[in-house]
């Protein structure tokens, strides 16, 4: 039975107001200076405003206040701000931090599912405290926001400067990451008027070594994590706490904000660095509910052999394309940047029909930027992608994520079906796992993780002379890089995975005869010792590239 076709957002009537049609810019770390024509290697990138209000229906439901309650509580420039962005009514976590923080000013941390409209629920409060007289000397941050990607940092500059367009002051947003000259944009920003910063962890961490950025954060207001549970899990709480020993210490008083969607338990130990004991916790999700949006259908397709992968994704797509033709906007998630560049070479030979999108690490920050503002604008396609959208990236009218393979946790499964179903739309997600990363579902069943409803798996055999036909003509490069990036990923998860590393490398090769490949592609020596596979049969050792 092929899936049901799919209501999009219709129900809930009406359209936003509207929307500046014309590009924006952000600046990163620049004072005002108009848009570049074009992006030069290492200038500052720039992203497009979302699409005009007419592809997007408002995210409230009914019984929601509208802003304009806020007459008095926010200043008249930021309500006519938001009425522009055609944020009519706050959703359900703005409605909550507005009437249950003590006051705009106190430290919070707030869970919120994905696409609810988080990012105005904190840039709001803090702006507002900013303009009522909380506003540092000129030329000092008031409030720092850290994020974990830069396609996020972005597009939550973004929303700030939509949210202070219409200000009688004009109120600077600067970013600040990596892969952008560090020196110029660092000149802009000492040299301006940067009142709202907003950042990645490692290029704030690198920037805080000089004194003169050090000095402009010294009368800090409110400092935000988004992304809260990711920016203070391993990967990224030693430079967080590096940057924290860099700010004026929390006693100073600036207020502590942590977002998210996902807040795991853990969290609660780790979120004291930059909120003070006694914090308002909210959340809109019922404890007992799991934090993905209640209208994401999600199902999964378990394979009985890894060679499966590529038919069962080239067959997921299409008969999601079949049931949902008009349609049919796809974010697909790899595990890796060289497995998602291959998954992208290997899609845009086999399914011509679609336009399709590559974003991921290995790529150079002018084409993530260009990417990315190209998928936003995209009325339709196929967006193969790495974590670095895996989280706050608000691609409009997403209709599908396909996740193929193991996420690294239940919290990553969620931030990535959340790129669907935002501001209030439908969407649906699929999750393609093989025999021994099948664990993911059981080991996870607060995740409504249904199986697919129809047996893919039995039809695959129609789908692989699709697959055969196309690997040919795949770049051997990227396969050897796609298949190296597949051991090193999965020997990470080797116990979940109950596999031992002959049957790992074992799976690898398997993936490699998959793509086409006539023996398993070679690795470098130092490559498999690093991985810990030195000795392991199986493993050709060598140079491919
Ligand atoms: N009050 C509102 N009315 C209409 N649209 C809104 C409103 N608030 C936010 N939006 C829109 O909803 C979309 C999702 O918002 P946002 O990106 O802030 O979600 P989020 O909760 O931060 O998601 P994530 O958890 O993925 O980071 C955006 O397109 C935003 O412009």
């Amino acid at each position: 039975m092929p899936p049901p076709p799919r209501r999009r957002g219709g129900a809930r009537g009406g359209r936003g107001g509207k929307r500046p049609g014309s590009p924006y810019t952000v600046r990163n770390m620049s004072d005002g200076r108009p848009p570049r024509a074009t992006q030069e290697q290492g200038q500052e990138p720039q992203i497009h405003a979302t699409p005009a209000a007419h592809s997007k229906p408002p995210l409230v439901v009914e019984g929601q206040k509208p802003y304009s309650d806020m007459k008095g509580i926010l200043h008249p420039g930021l309500l006519e701000g938001v009425d522009a962005m055609g944020f009519k009514f706050m959703s359900p976590v703005q409605e909550k931090v507005f009437s249950e923080l003590p006051s705009l000013s106190s430290d919070c941390l707030v869970q919120a599912k994905t696409g609810t409209g988080k990012t105005a629920a904190f840039l709001l409060p803090a702006i507002q405290n900013l303009l009522s007289g909380n506003r540092p000397p000129r030329g000092g941050v008031a409030i720092l926001v850290i994020c974990p990607t830069r396609e996020l940092a972005l597009q939550i500059a973004k929303e700030c400067q939509d949210i202070t367009a219409r200000l009688p002051q004009k109120l600077e947003c600067h970013t600040a990451f990596g892969g952008t000259q560090r020196a110029s944009s660092l000149k802009r920003f000492v040299t301006g008027n940067p009142s709202i910063l907003v950042a990645t962890p490692g290029r704030l961490d690198d920037i805080l070594g000089e004194k003169e950025v050090r000095e402009r954060l010294q009368g800090l207001k409110t400092l935000v994590l988004d992304e809260a549970d990711r920016m203070l899990d391993a990967g990224f709480a030693p430079a967080i706490h590096k940057i924290l020993k860099r700010l004026p210490p929390k006693s100073d008083g600036w207020q502590g904000m942590c977002f998210s969607a996902t807040l795991p338990e853990r969290v609660n130990d780790v979120v004291k660095c930059v909120l003070f004991p006694g914090y308002t916790s909210l959340s809109t999700i019922d404890p007992n509910e799991a934090p993905t949006v209640a209208r994401v259908p999600q199902f999964f397709v378990s394979l009985t052999s890894i060679k499966q992968t590529f038919s069962a994704l080239l067959a997921v797509l299409q008969k999601e394309h079949e049931s949902n033709p008009d349609d049919f906007k796809v974010v697909v998630f790899g595990t890796t940047a060289n497995g998602v560049g291959m998954l992208y070479d290997l899609c845009k030979v086999a399914l011509p029909q679609f336009r399709t999108f590559e974003l991921h690490s290995r790529m150079s920050q002018n084409a993530r930027t260009r990417t990315t503002n190209e998928f936003k604008e995209a009325p339709s396609g196929i967006l193969i992608a790495s974590d670095v959208v895996g989280r706050g990236m608000d691609f409009p009218n997403v209709s599908l994520v396909i996740q193929l393979g193991l996420p690294s946790d239940a919290e990553q499964y969620v931030h990535r079906v959340g790129r669907t179903a935002r501001a209030g739309r439908d969407g649906r997600a699929v999750i393609i796992l093989f025999s021994n990363e099948s664990f993911f579902i059981h080991t996870n069943p607060s995740l409504p993780i249904k199986p697919y409803p129809t047996d893919i798996v039995a039809e695959l055999p129609k789908y692989q002379p699709l697959v055969e036909k196309s690997f040919p003509r795949v770049d051997e490069v990227a396969k050897a890089k796609a298949y190296q990036a597949f051991l090193g990923y999965n020997k990470t998860y080797l116990k979940k995975l109950r596999l031992q590393p002959k049957e790992l490398v074992q799976v690898a090769n398997d993936y490699a005869y998959a793509m086409g490949c006539p023996e398993p592609p070679m690795i470098d020596k130092k490559v498999v010792g690093k991985m810990g596979l030195k000795g392991v049969p199986g493993i050709r050792i060598g140079s491919t590239y």
